[in-house]
């Protein structure tokens, strides 16, 4: 069986329990999606290569840390846009690629279609990380691994927010060397090949529309006024 690390940090867990509720506004929801990108950009810095450095500070000289073998992410889209850019906030010397993907679902199969890729021809010099906020039957990340695989990509890490425990398995079944790190691991896949309890579609709470924007403030935006600017 592969390696599944389960992220465990409170503060990872509170924002993954602000994506669960149903009443998290898209604004909100890309916040901590951000948020969750960065605390994994976090966790996964353990696992980049890091050489040893001197560095000379004012007043003497200490031993540093430098990234010593160059990073790509590579993002799928849409869901992933901000937790992938939480992510390369932690980790912005890194490269940057995309791929679009979606599940196409029919009787009894799921199946991941890409459509579109902005990837470099060859990522054999880099250490990849594949990021996508949702692991549910694993199909999409595992066709994402192949894409890199195909490009030469050898040392590859996947980070996810929350995957089903089938996902997982079946992750591990194609990729047993690829470290899979999740905030969550959920239970359940359903009939619609959704995580249950999960966090609802990524992808539309990720990029819809958000009238009650900055609810904090209370500016009930949503509400209709007769005072329009022209
Ligand atoms: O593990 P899987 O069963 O493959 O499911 C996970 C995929 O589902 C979501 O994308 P979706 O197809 O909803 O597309 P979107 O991001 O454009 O909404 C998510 O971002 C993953 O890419
Ligand atoms: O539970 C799921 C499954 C696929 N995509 C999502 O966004 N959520």
């Amino acid at each position: 069986m592969g390696r599944l690390i389960v992220i465990d940090n409170p503060l990872a867990k509170y924002y993954l329990t602000l994506l669960r509720k149903p009443g998290t506004t898209p604004g909100l929801f890309r916040e901590y999606m951000r948020k969750l990108g960065f605390i994994m950009g976090y966790e996964v810095s353990r696992l980049l290569e890091w050489g040893r450095v001197f560095v000379d500070s004012d007043h003497g000289r200490a031993e540093g840390f430098y990234p010593y073998k160059p990073v790509y992410i590579i993002g799928v889209l849409g869901a992933s846009i901000p937790f992938t850019h939480g992510l390369w906030d932690a980790i912005p010397w890194a490269g940057l690629g995309l791929v679009a993907a979606r599940r196409v679902i029919s009787e009894n199969r799921v199946d991941t279609e890409i459509y579109y890729e902005r990837i470099p021809s060859s990522l054999t010099a880099y250490t990849v990380i594949v990021v996508d906020p949702t692991l549910a039957t694993g199909r999409t990340m595992a066709r994402v691994v192949e894409e890199v695989r195909a490009r030469g990509g050898g040392r590859i890490i996947a980070a996810t927010v929350l995957a089903s425990r089938y996902g997982v398995e079946y992750f591990h079944s194609r990729f047993s060397e690829i470290p899979l790190l999740a905030i969550e691991v959920d239970p359940v896949l359903d009939k619609n090949y959704f995580i249950t309890p999960g966090i609802g579609d990524a992808g539309d709470r990720s990029l819809s529309a958000d009238m009650a924007f900055e609810p904090r403030l209370g500016l009930g935006f949503n509400e209709p006024r007769e005072d329009r600017v022209e």
